[in-house]
């Protein structure tokens, strides 16, 4: 099965206040269609890996592998490109334009990608929505749905580039036990059916022993 992702060798230090060696040789693979969840105590470093990852911090050794092309010292504005295209977000606050429909902030990482019309933009955020039952909330204010609806509607908006990856950072961190099972169960579909590819942070032990497989981090070191 071919890798969407693949860290190789990644160390990283935070400087200051004192030198600090945050990630500690850190190596693995995520496969195509792969669901993989990261857990580990606070502070252990998940989010500053997942940073990495996502590129959005480029301040470490090592080299990252996306769909088997190395990212590593690429140029800002090529990163920012490669982030927008083949990487979904989810996080634990779902970071809407609460003034924006729900419509419009679905369709606001394919305006940014600029690669088709406003009609086709907008037809594929209806698709999105009606995958995830989320359709008739459409024309509403993002300000004016529930926090579940508001997660289902950022997980549309991760998706509406077709990325190979999606990435989450506790993205049911935020939601009652109902939520959760909800997005754990659309990521499993998107995962079997369509092939995509997650990985996902989490404190919920439920959650990650569901998953495909779950990468435990102890101390900046993957321990399994
Ligand atoms: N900008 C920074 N400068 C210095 N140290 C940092 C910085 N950001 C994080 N750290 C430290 O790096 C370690 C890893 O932090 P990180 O946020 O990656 O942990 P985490 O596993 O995601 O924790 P949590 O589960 O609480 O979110 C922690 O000890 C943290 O205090």
């Amino acid at each position: 099965m071919s890798i969407v992702l693949e860290a190789k060798h990644i160390n990283k230090y935070f400087k200051k206040p004192v030198m600090f060696h945050v990630l500690k040789d850190i190596n693995f693979q995520i496969k195509k269609g792969e669901f993989v969840s990261i857990m580990g105590k606070s502070g252990c470093g998940k989010s500053t890996l997942l940073y990495i990852l996502s590129t959005m911090d480029t301040d470490y050794e090592g080299e990252l592998f996306l769909n088997n092309k190395l990212i590593t010292n690429q140029s800002r504005e090529h990163l920012s490109y490669l982030r927008n295209k083949h990487i979904g977000f989810v996080f634990q606050f779902h970071y809407l334009l609460s003034e924006f429909s729900v419509l419009e902030n679905v369709m606001l990482p394919a305006k940014k990608l600029a690669k088709k019309s406003h009609q086709e933009i907008e037809h594929d955020a209806m698709e999105k929505l009606k995958m995830l039952n989320i359709d008739h909330l459409a024309l509403k204010r993002a300000s004016r749905i529930s926090g579940g609806e508001k997660q289902r509607v950022a997980i549309a908006r991760a998706l509406i580039n077709n990325p190979s990856i999606i990435m989450g950072d506790e993205p049911t961190g935020n939601l009652d036990s109902h939520n959760a099972e909800n997005v754990f169960n659309i990521f499993e579909r998107l995962s079997n059916e369509q092939g995509l590819s997650l990985l996902v942070v989490t404190h919920d032990g439920d959650f990650a022993k569901k998953t495909d497989r779950i990468i435990q981090m102890e101390d900046g070191k993957i321990m399994t």
